[in-house]
Order: C-alpha cells, then structure tokens, then sequence
C-alpha cells in the first residue's frame, strides 16, 4: 500500500503541494487529475523520491520513500516514474530499447516478453525501426512499454497518452490498464483527460493550487459533483443559478451536463439559440435563458440562431446538484 501523510514541498517557497494525505491499495489504479499546474507531476516526484519533502511522510509497503538528501540514487527500486519526457535510447531500435530492461538469462523468455510488450503498446510493425525514426506518440508507447518491462510494483505515470492521436489512445490504455491489471501493477497516473479517469481509475484524486480537493470514485465525482471546478474536468458543464428553478427554494448554484438536458414542447425552461456547433452524432446549442444565463443543450438536429425552444431537466436532480457558489 501508498501511503502519503501530511505531504508538504515548496518550490523556492512557493507551497506546491499542501498538506496532502492519501493512500492507494495495491494492484488498484487511481488518477490524479486537475488543471494545468496544480500540482499533479510534483506529487508524483515526492512518491518517486526525487523531492525532499518540506514536512510530511510517504510510506510504499511500510517503508518510508526517502528523497534525494537521503539517497545517492534518487528514485524507490520498486517504482518507476514515466516522466513526460522520455529517455529513450535513439539510435537502437524499438526492440533493443525495451530488451534493454528485460533479464538476459534467457533469451527466449526475453524474446517472447518483448513482443507481448509490443503487442500490448500495439507496434509489432516497429519493432526492428531505430526510435529516432518514431513520431512523438509512437516514441511515447515505447517509453511505456519500457516502464513495464521493468515489472514495478508502482507505476507512475505523467500524462501517459498526451502525445498519443484519439484514433490509438482508446485501444492502448485499454491494453495498458488491463495488462496492469493483470500483473497486479499498483498505478498513479497524472492525466488531463477524464476518459482516462471515468474508464480506467479505481479512485482519482482531484487537486486544485496545490491541495487535494476531493478523493473518491470517479463514479461518484461524475454523479455528484461537489463543485464546479470538479464537474467541469468531466465535460462542459451547465453552471444554473438555483432560482431558475422553481422546484428549488435554497440558493446557490445547479450543476447540470448538458446530456441531462431534454429539448422538449413541454419543457419548464424557455431559451433563445445563440450557436449550433456540430459534434458528431449531434449538435452542441448554446443557448441563452432567463438572466441572461448560459444554458448548453444537446440536440439531434442543428437548430436556428434566435429560435426559441423549451427545455426539460431531471426534476430528481436537482437537489443532489445544487451546490454553494
Ligand atoms: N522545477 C521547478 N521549479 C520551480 N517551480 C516549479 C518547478 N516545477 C514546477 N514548478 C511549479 O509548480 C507548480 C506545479 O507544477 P506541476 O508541474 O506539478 O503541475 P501539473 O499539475 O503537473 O501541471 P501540467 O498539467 O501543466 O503538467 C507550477 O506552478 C509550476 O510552475
């Protein structure tokens, strides 16, 4: 088991990460997720061990990862870290790049290792081309591949598909995560992408100026987000004034996905189209409402600027939705 205690680190007095506490079960895989430099990539080097920590512990299985004033070589044995720069080797090829780190006892086994390392980064095709040669996202799954023959018991990873096209990113982490899954590999992952989070975390942990801000499910952030900077990592997110609503007699705000919106003859909710943008299987309308309030909808067809339409809501959630400013 991770556990972190009371993490304190400070870039030239700058407070980077702030009394941060968690733990992670072992073979479980959670993400950290946040805007851009909240902290994410410096709480996976204070797990690694290349930060001396200002205050605070950091145990992996009861032993305490120390930083680098206590260590000559910076860095746990039994973690690796996927920065999000790679330290690929570029004039050997994709193979001789992950061999590099498999056992040369015996040939055959590291023979069929690297190809089931290639099959899982899906580059059986490269296998014999020098890495110079590679695109950015293609160099990126041999760095991945490499962390994985090194068969840590953590794996830490920094932004892992940001370089990879949407076209291969759905298959690969689906090939990553289940084969850590399979070899019972604890995972932290930094990521931007909440298709990283909603399909492939255990837990995730949401952080925001350097404090970790919510610690639970993806599921459960997803359903009940406990704020607007939390539901908006997901998707653009409706953000309502509570009195538009005339179920609701508290203030605040109501946090809504535009999906859960319903274009509707009948709908309670009167709004002016502003933009149709073109999404794929629909459109994404913004609209304006009552108070001059932003409302998105989703709808199956491109719908005139300055038409009026009806909307309808999910009446159920709106209590589990509202929220303080
Ligand atoms: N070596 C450094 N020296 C000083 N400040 C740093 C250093 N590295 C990062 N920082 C600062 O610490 C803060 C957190 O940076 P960090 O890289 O951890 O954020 P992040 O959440 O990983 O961001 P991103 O998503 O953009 O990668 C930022 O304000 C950043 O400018």
């Amino acid at each position: 088991m991770l556990k972190v205690n009371q993490v304190l680190f400070a870039y030239q007095n700058k407070a980077t990460l702030q009394n941060i506490q968690f733990s992670v079960k072992k073979g479980s895989h959670t993400c950290i997720i946040g805007e851009s430099g909240c902290g994410k990539s410096t709480l996976l080097k204070a797990v690694y061990g290349l930060l001396d920590l200002e205050e605070g512990s950091i145990y992996w299985n009861n032993e305490q990862v120390l930083g680098p004033a206590f260590n000559l070589v910076p860095g746990h044995p039994k973690m690796k870290y996927l920065a999000q720069e790679d330290h690929l080797m570029p004039y050997t090829t994709v193979s001789e790049n992950i061999q590099k780190y498999l056992s040369r006892q015996y040939s055959e086994k590291s023979k069929q290792r690297t190809e089931e390392l290639l099959e899982v980064i899906d580059m059986l095709h490269f296998a014999k081309t020098k890495v110079k040669n590679l695109s950015g996202g293609q160099k990126q799954r041999v760095a991945l591949a490499q962390v994985l023959a090194r068969e840590p018991e953590l794996l830490l990873l920094d932004e892992p598909f940001n370089f990879i096209d949407n076209f291969r990113k759905n298959k690969l982490r689906r090939n990553i995560f289940n084969y850590l899954k399979k070899q019972k590999i604890t995972c932290l992952f930094a990521t931007h992408d909440s298709t990283d989070m909603l399909g492939f975390a255990d837990q995730a942990l949401v952080m925001k100026n350097g404090e970790l801000i919510a610690n639970n499910t993806p599921e459960q952030l997803y359903n009940l987000p406990p704020n607007q900077y939390i539901a908006s990592l997901f998707k653009e997110v409706n953000v309502l004034k509570a009195e538009l609503f005339e179920e609701l007699t508290k203030e605040g705000i109501v946090l809504l996905y535009p999906s859960e919106l319903k274009i509707h003859e009948e709908g309670k909710l009167t709004v002016k189209v502003k933009k149709c943008y073109f999404n794929g299987d629909h459109y994404f309308v913004e609209t304006i409402c009552k108070n001059n309030q932003l409302l998105y909808v989703n709808s199956k067809e491109e719908l005139p600027t300055s038409s009026s339409i009806k909307i309808s809501y999910p009446e159920d959630l709106l209590e589990k939705r509202l929220v303080q400013n």
